[in-house]
């Protein structure tokens, strides 16, 4: 099934994309979609619908699990994530988890750093510095923090967890950001803010997000997926998804039918 929002530059095209962590049974089949830059893309389904198996190949996170298998093509600003070394197609789709995972015992500055020493590339005090900065002011986190830098990471509130994950992610100089239910784990100040984050980020980066929270993805995304027993069921802008879906299963997943 081709779906595709009508614009012209692609920074993601997922052709054919098949996961299956058994040879039985493949856990996201066929997957065809294509994403524009700048924008919030929200994946949604129930439970087991393939959500995060999506999320995770587009970083190439299934590489790290030998049993999984993923087939199809994968271009991030053309280029076949699979040609890529898979180093840099972490770099450049950084990923952000449910919960808060900040190194425990670095500090705060070093946990903004983590990408680039996981990575081996060196700089400077002065560049380090300026990277860190740059990214907690890029999550609003900088006037909370700046004064507590050697502080451990897991020493902050689980909101200000998580901008400092993102903040990580950031720090990398990203083209794309994938966030699996990044709010789930949140109070509601805390999402709010998070929301409030994605927002001003999509500006800079593009966003693919999966969420449970139908309000949050008609909050706060573009373009919607519906997700349902590993197939792409439903690709268009969010507004007409909530409004006029075009598959009875869609319907039926917005309105709490199932899910
Ligand atoms: N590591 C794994 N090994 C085997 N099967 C897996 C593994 N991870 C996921 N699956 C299976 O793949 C399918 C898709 O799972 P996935 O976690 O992608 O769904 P999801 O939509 O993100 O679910 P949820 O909303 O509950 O997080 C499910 O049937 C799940 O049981």
């Amino acid at each position: 099934m081709e779906n595709s929002i009508n614009n012209d530059k692609y920074i993601l095209e997922l052709k054919d994309v098949s996961v299956s962590y058994n040879p039985e049974k493949k856990a996201i089949k066929d997957v065809n979609a294509t994403i524009k830059e700048h924008t919030v893309t929200a994946i949604m389904g129930p439970s087991g619908c393939g959500k995060s198996t999506l999320l995770r190949a587009i970083n190439r996170m299934h590489d790290l699990y030998p049993d999984i298998k993923t087939t199809g093509q994968i271009l991030l600003k053309g280029e076949n994530i699979f040609d890529m070394n898979p180093m840099r197609v972490r770099r450049l789709a950084g990923m952000v988890f449910q919960r808060p995972n900040p190194f425990p015992t670095m500090s705060i500055y070093d946990n903004v750093l983590a990408g680039y020493k996981l990575n081996n590339i060196g700089l400077s005090k002065a560049e380090k510095d300026e990277v860190v900065e740059n990214s907690l002011k890029s999550v609003a986190l900088w006037d909370e923090v700046k004064d507590s830098m050697t502080q451990k990471g897991s020493f902050l509130s689980g909101g200000q967890q998580q901008r400092l994950c993102i903040a990580r992610a950031i720090a990398l100089k990203p083209e794309i950001l994938l966030m699996d239910e990044p709010t789930s784990a949140l109070d509601p100040i805390s999402t709010n803010r998070i929301e409030d984050l994605i927002l001003e980020l999509k500006q800079q980066y593009t966003i693919v997000i999966v969420t449970h929270n139908m309000s949050q993805a008609a909050r706060i995304s573009d373009n919607s997926m519906f997700m349902y027993l590993g197939e792409l069921i439903e690709y268009g802008t969010t507004k007409q998804m909530f409004t006029k879906p075009k598959d009875k299963r869609t319907e039926d997943y917005l309105t709490g039918v199932f899910g």
